[in-house]
């Protein structure tokens, strides 16, 4: 009935090594905690007497209408979890009319993924350094129907995970990145306790020489919108909208990247005065509860996106978890609008919430 049902139903079917994997993030897993605690600072200010006999939770961007504002991130390789895979992730998310993110690690092909897409459709990206397969990608997801390219840039390399590095971890079986050329993807199956396979082959293959002026190279390769993920504070917010491009994801990678890194929902507003009203403002980073998205969605997120707990309903139930668990939080969302006096997302804004008493800054 909620996300940690599903969670709870996934751990007992998730191989353990995948499991830290998924759950997992960087170091001390402080910002992992504190993007799930970050939540909990806010309290929600009712108002009532509004009509709030229908509520309405539908939302555009770039010019494609979503049922919900809730969406799927980009996570790798779907089919660590679910035979399926993105293939799955994809009919589960088109049949709760939600966005999806397709990682570029992702599992399945993007021909098969657009192919079971009933809503909408981006493609992620890092920045490799070999940029003919970038360059291949971006060309593939746009003759497959993908609506924008999410550049993530809080990667330069892949944060100490422990976890993954205790545990040896690979991609192992027959799983593997099949959009990209094998000979890029060698180093991801290689074991070795100690280190993680995904943090050597980042090392080998994505640019961390990449700055604001390369995005001049992306924006000539292709008329998709593009979106920069990972961005956490006013002054990248600024940069991203004078080097054009067309949005933005608040997002500290779920806590897997940078250890210390700020809460996700803590640079939310930073971000969102920043950008104005020139681009949307997307948010990812501990939403669980219906309640946790309205919160973001008051402080100006337009959609927010959830990492793990896609995964949980797709390692669960497969499409129809995935399909579950957005429509499950989504009709949270739409219990807590009602509760709240705010039928319309365009009624959200920040008298929506205040800081819990005892916690005023
Ligand atoms: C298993 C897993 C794999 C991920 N893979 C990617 C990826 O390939 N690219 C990316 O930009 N972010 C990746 N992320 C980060 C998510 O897109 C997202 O930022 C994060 O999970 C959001 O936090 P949440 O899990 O608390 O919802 C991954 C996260 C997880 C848990
Ligand atoms: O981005 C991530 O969090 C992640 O886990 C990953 C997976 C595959 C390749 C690179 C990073």
């Amino acid at each position: 009935m909620t996300a940690s049902d599903y969670q709870r139903l996934a751990r007992e079917v998730v191989d353990p090594d995948v499991w830290d994997f998924i759950e997992g993030g960087a170091e001390s897993e402080r910002t992992l905690r504190a993007n799930l605690a970050a939540f909990d600072r806010f309290r929600l200010r009712p108002r009532v007497l509004t009509d709030v006999s229908t509520v309405d939770t539908a939302v555009s961007v770039f010019g494609t209408r979503y049922r919900t504002p809730v969406g799927v991130a980009p996570t790798a390789y779907h089919r660590l979890v679910d035979d399926e895979g993105e293939v799955a992730t994809a009919r589960g998310a088109g049949a709760a009319g939600a966005l999806f993110v397709v990682s570029v690690f992702a599992s399945r092909t993007l021909e098969d993924i657009a192919g079971a897409a009933g809503s909408g459709l981006w493609l992620h990206l890092y920045w490799f350094r070999r940029r003919e397969v970038m360059a291949g990608l971006v060309e593939r997801a746009a003759a497959a129907g993908f609506g924008a390219l999410v550049l993530t840039v809080d990667a330069p390399r892949i944060g100490r995970r422990w976890r993954d590095m205790r545990n040896g971890f690979a991609i192992g079986g027959d799983v593997a990145a099949v959009n990209i050329d094998a000979a890029v993807m060698a180093l991801t199956h290689h074991s070795d306790e100690g280190r993680s396979a995904i943090a050597e082959h980042a090392a080998e293959s994505f640019d961390a020489a990449v700055t604001w002026a390369d995005l001049a190279w992306l924006r000539q390769r292709t008329s998709l919108p593009i979106v920069l993920k990972g961005i956490l504070t006013a002054e990248d917010a600024a940069l991203a909208v004078a080097h054009g491009v067309d949005g933005i994801i608040v997002s500290n990678h779920g806590g897997r990247q940078l250890d210390g890194a700020v809460a996700s929902l803590d640079a939310l507003p930073e971000v969102v005065d920043a950008a104005g009203a020139a681009v949307p403002v997307l948010f990812d980073g501990g939403v669980r509860r219906g309640t946790d998205a309205l919160t973001a969605l008051a402080l100006g997120a337009r959609m927010v996106l959830l990492g793990r707990p896609p995964l949980w309903g797709l390692a669960a139930g497969g499409a129809d978890g995935v399909e579950g668990l957005l429509r499950t939080t989504t009709e949270e969302l739409a219990h807590a609008m009602a509760l709240a006096g705010r039928p319309r997302l365009a009624d959200l804004d920040r008298s929506v919430v205040r800081a819990r008493p005892g916690d005023e800054r």
